[in-house]
């Protein structure tokens, strides 16, 4: 049989070779597709709450489903009524499902459901950051960017990569290069404190991305340079004291402005040369105190001004008593959270109270300053 059939070929062939050709194409066509339908069902069923490529998540009773990323092809296992029931969607030319975008899973819904996910382009690599923490030292930057991390669209780098003020001239595919891969939805997002009192970091950001959104996290400048004394002091072990530093020969109305500790402070002098650059509107500012009062309220508006779900919520914080610190629930369903680790929220050394009230009188004109530049305030004494 198969002898014959050469057979047939070879005359076709010979007698017509444009239908041959024809006939080739289709086969070739059905072949593919054959093969590419069997790739796509290569795909594994998982569980509906898989964050993975997709970064999905599925709300409470599981009649909705948010996705993020592209796809060509979703299916929706699930029970109705006992039954084993399906929902399947079909983006013919992939469909960028973001976290918005709800699909009605009508009355396949239960609590062992599960999806069936094949992406066209998951377009994973890395990218430029977005977003960037700009500092300030020792206001919480870390605690932010660890509670931002547990948004799905949300991915950052680890280390501070000192990029835009030290590292600057090994170029932005080096800087591109330290950042995670990230989905086309995602926010990558980065820290480094020290970018807000360094002179030409608006600028260079700027050339970057002139749409970079920056946020800011302040804390009460008296607190914030008596944290960077006591991380001086943890690292250098016996170091000068504080007054010896922060005054002109130990005079307390002779304040050191050039003692770094003591210069970060000034707010208003180093968010003056951001504006130089960037619209206010393009710079969130973060309350360092209310951050750790009330990490909830300060997470929603973060997520806010970087156009993110509010998937963050106060659920997802508990007070830790021995730390004195709000930690994270990367779950909510989880039992346990993530603190930040010892080096944040050290305990202080108690300064006297005559270095206490020269520090707030010198910052007091800077801070009024500070709070009408940014029309926010802080309410710091
Ligand atoms: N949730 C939570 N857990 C722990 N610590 C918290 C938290 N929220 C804010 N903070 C405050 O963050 C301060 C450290 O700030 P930074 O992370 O910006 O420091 S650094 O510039 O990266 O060194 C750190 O300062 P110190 O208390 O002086 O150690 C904390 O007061």
């Amino acid at each position: 049989m198969i002898g014959n059939a050469l057979k047939t070929v070879r005359k076709i062939r010979r007698k017509s070779p444009c239908s041959f050709i024809s006939a080739g194409l289709v086969l070739f066509l059905v072949c593919f597709l054959g093969f590419n339908d069997k790739l796509l069902s290569h795909d594994a069923w998982v569980p509906a709450s898989y964050r993975g490529h997709l970064s999905g998540y599925h709300n409470r009773d599981l009649r909705t489903i948010f996705l993020g990323g592209n796809v060509s092809r979703l299916q929706f296992k699930g029970t109705d009524n006992g039954r084993t029931a399906h929902k399947l969607f079909n983006f013919k030319n992939g469909r960028n499902l973001t976290a918005t975008t709800e699909l009605n899973l009508g009355k396949v819904s239960s609590q062992t459901d599960n999806l069936y996910l094949t992406q066209t382009d998951n377009d994973r690599k890395r990218r430029l950051p977005q977003a960037i923490i700009i500092g300030v030292k020792k206001g919480g930057t870390r605690a932010l960017l660890e509670f931002l991390r547990v948004h799905p669209d949300v991915k950052a780098t680890g280390p501070e990569p000192h990029f835009f003020d030290k590292h600057y001239h090994k170029g932005l595919d080096w800087y591109r290069s330290l950042m995670p891969e990230t989905m086309r939805n995602q926010i990558t997002i980065e820290k480094t404190p020290s970018y807000f009192i360094t002179k030409e970091v608006p600028e260079r950001i700027f050339q970057m991305s002139n749409s970079t959104k920056l946020v800011l996290v302040v804390r009460d400048p008296v607190t914030r340079a008596i944290s960077d004394y006591t991380q001086i002091l943890s690292k250098h072990g016996k170091s000068k004291s504080f007054q010896s530093s922060a005054f002109l020969r130990n005079d307390t109305t002779k304040i050191n402005i050039s003692w770094i500790v003591i210069r970060i402070g000034l707010y208003v002098k180093h968010l003056e040369n951001w504006l130089s650059v960037f619209p206010l509107k393009q710079i969130h500012i973060v309350h360092g105190e209310n951050l750790v009062t009330n990490p909830g309220e300060e997470v929603r508006k973060v997520q806010k001004f970087l156009g993110l779900e509010p998937v963050i919520t106060d659920k997802h914080f508990f007070f830790n008593e021995r730390r004195g610190f709000p930690c994270i629930k990367k779950k909510l369903k989880h039992k346990r959270g993530h603190c930040l680790d010892e080096s944040k929220g050290r305990p202080h050394p108690r300064l006297p109270e005559s270095v206490m009230s020269a520090l707030r009188r010198f910052y007091r004109p800077y801070n009024e300053q500070f709070y009408r530049m940014t029309n926010i305030d802080f309410n710091w004494t």
